[in-house]
């Protein structure tokens, strides 16, 4: 069937289609309601026309027989049916839009809800890691909350357009049955003809301005740097101002450009071909039906004429812009297209390892976590940052993870936490492939600090008892996991002392400082740990520390750690050298691994990275060495 239909109709059907499946979201009755109030719509005009004419018809045989006579009766039912459906069409337009707002809103309800449920069930972070379809998907998402050109505002935009399109064929049928069905014919194919050149020309616009998106994604991202906080700072520090305005003006220059351009072309020929054709069918079709009027018999046709003259028209004034639907239906389906296109890109995630599965619990480690001849590429990077990473971790001590920039170190943490899987090789605790315990478990099992650590903009408390949310009735735990981490006094100066909001945007909210933060954050793992989590992971957890905090941070972690097996990421050697074991990542393999003094002793690349940083200190002193502190030295 489909090759009968030439392509831009097919499509048109298709698209159609697509926003009508949408529809039972909206719930049958509903949906029910808003159909059969849009049929109304559609035939109560046509009905009035056809009324309004008969009434006119019925006038000199009403004046002439008067009133009581038969035809004053007929002239009264006429008018009787034709203000019934004036009025119908009065009290009907009100509820057609209200009906139209609850489907969009329940549609794109329903979709947010899709939307969010297909977000959070991932248990991997691949395609929210992937900066296109997570700018689709942003998109999405603000269409649907604003609900201005969104997927719900097509469905009620649908739903309007069949009344439009209901009535088009009544005032067609009326012209078709009380005068000619080749003026009929002429007149439905000039009001879809411009139609489609207008509509389709609205179309095509929106379609090309959704290509341009990652232009507009360009404007998004100067304009929030001119108006976020973050980069204000710097913006004038470094007196960016002149340069941000230029980009800014040639980068909306850029993407309005092509736009005016397609514009021109998309509207303005068309739209002259078009006329032309309207003019012409419309023309011939109201002087035939003028011609018509001239030879008939009086009575008769006046009502004739007056009804095809006024289904003729009404049938015009169709071929214009529907405000109620066409913009909803040209350009509402995007939204919902940006979150088509990031469940498919979930579907094409590679899934989790499906081997055999071991129970509920995860044991207690006891010996060894193993990283056995482990490969790993991001998706769709050819490059691996693993090539056979073959890396054992003891269970119960402390492994620092020591490389350059770009080495892998956090790839490692996304790995053990099962935020992506290996591409070839396994990760064993004890022996057994951590794939095979359920994925909650052993998430429960790990609390980490990430060194992009999130900052929830709820109380501070709460941001704590999130290491173990099933227990965030704990408060006690959660005062001692501050008390750990020094914050106790910062914390009770505030407002509502650890209730406060911690944002300042919020009510009685307040803002800590970025060292404050990750201690905060240091406490949501010591939080997690007390609650049964046993595998600690800290990238970079004293990089906003002051140094006492940082100076004092191994011992305290170390006594508030101990029994647990602890990952430490750090650039810091003054942190890192007190790992029980150290860890030296390079080109996606470890290159050395010993205790501190082993590794100074081997004199290989920790070593000389070692004397690398110490050197600052010592440069900065007497030249000599004796600069250095005796903690990172010694
Ligand atoms: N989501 C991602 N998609 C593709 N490549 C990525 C992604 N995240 C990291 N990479 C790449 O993987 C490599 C390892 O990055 P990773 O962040 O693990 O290094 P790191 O050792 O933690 O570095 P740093 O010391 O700077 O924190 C880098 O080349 C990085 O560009």
């Amino acid at each position: 069937m489909k090759w009968l239909l030439p392509d831009g109709v097919a499509r048109l059907l298709a698209a159609r289609r697509d926003i009508a499946r949408l529809l039972p979201r909206a719930g049958a009755a509903l949906v029910a309601a808003s159909a059969v109030v849009n049929v109304l719509l559609g035939l109560l005009p046509v009905l009035f026309v056809v009324a309004g004419a008969l009434v006119l018809g019925r006038v000199p045989a009403a004046v002439e027989g008067g009133t009581g006579s038969p035809a004053f009766d007929a002239l009264i039912r006429a008018f009787v049916l034709a203000a019934a459906s004036f009025v119908g069409q009065q009290i009907l337009a009100p509820a057609q839009q209200a009906l139209g707002e609850s489907v969009a809103r329940r549609i794109d309800g329903r979709v947010l809800d899709e939307l969010m449920d297909a977000a959070m069930s991932q248990p991997g972070i691949a395609a929210l890691e992937d900066a296109r379809v997570v700018e689709d998907l942003r998109a999405a998402a603000r269409e649907l909350e604003s609900g201005v050109q969104s997927p719900g505002q097509a469905g009620a935009g649908l739903l309007a357009l069949g009344a439009r399109q209901i009535q088009l064929l009544g005032y067609v049928a009326v012209v078709g049955f009380a005068f000619s069905w080749l003026a009929a014919a002429g007149l439905l194919t000039a009001v879809l003809l411009f139609r489609h050149g207008h509509v389709g020309g609205l179309r095509k616009y929106a379609g090309a301005r959704f290509d341009l998106g990652s232009q507009e994604m360009g404007n998004d991202y100067l304009r929030n740097l001119a108006t976020s906080a973050e980069a204000a700072k710097e913006i004038r520090v470094f007196g960016l101002m002149r340069w941000l305005q230029d980009r800014l003006h040639s980068s909306y220059t850029a993407w309005l450009e092509p736009l005016w351009k397609i514009r021109r072309a998309i509207y303005l020929g068309p739209f002259l071909w078009y006329t032309l054709w309207m003019v012409l069918v419309s023309g011939a079709a109201l002087a035939a039906i003028g011609t018509g009027a001239a030879d008939g018999n009086a009575g008769q046709t006046l009502t004739v004429f007056a009804m095809v003259l006024q289904a003729a028209l009404g049938a015009l004034r169709l071929a214009e812009f529907y405000p109620e639907s066409d913009l909803q239906t040209a350009i509402g389906m995007h939204a919902y297209e940006a979150v088509r296109r990031f469940t498919d890109h979930l579907d094409a995630t590679p899934a989790d390892a499906a081997g055999e599965m071991r129970g509920d619990e995860v044991p207690e480690p006891a010996g060894v976590i193993h990283f056995d001849h482990v490969t790993f590429r991001y998706p769709g990077e050819d490059r691996a940052v693993f090539e056979d990473l073959d890396l054992e971790i003891p269970v119960g001590s402390c492994t620092a993870l020591v490389g350059l920039n770009g080495a892998g170190k956090t790839t490692l943490v996304k790995l053990l936490t099962r935020l992506y899987e290996p591409s070839a090789g396994v990760i064993r605790l004890d022996g057994v492939d951590i794939a095979s315990y359920p994925l909650e478990a052993w998430r429960a099992k790990t609390a980490v600090i990430f060194q992009d650590f999130a900052r929830y903009e709820v109380s501070a408390a709460d941001n704590v008892a999130f290491g173990a949310v099933h227990r965030a009735d704990d408060t006690e735990g959660v005062r001692r996991a501050i008390e750990a981490v020094g914050l106790t006094g910062a914390l009770d100066a505030l407002p509502r002392g650890t209730a406060t909001p911690l944002a300042r945007h919020l009510e009685g909210g307040a803002e800590l400082s970025g060292g404050q933060w990750q201690r905060l954050a240091l406490a949501r793992a010591l939080f997690a740990l007390e609650h049964g989590s046993s595998v600690l992971v800290m990238d970079e957890p004293t990089a906003s520390l002051d140094v006492r905090a940082e100076a004092g941070f191994f011992e305290e972690f170390t006594s508030l750690t101990r029994g647990a097996t602890t990952m430490l990421i750090s650039h810091r050697f003054s942190t890192v050298r007190r790992a029980d074991v150290i860890v030296v990542l390079d080109g996606g393999r470890v290159i050395e691994r010993g205790s501190h003094e082993q590794l100074l002793e081997r004199d290989g690349r920790y070593a000389e990275l070692f004397r690398l940083q110490a050197d600052r200190f010592t440069d900065d002193d007497d030249g000599a060495g004796h600069g250095v502190p005796a903690e990172v030295l010694s």
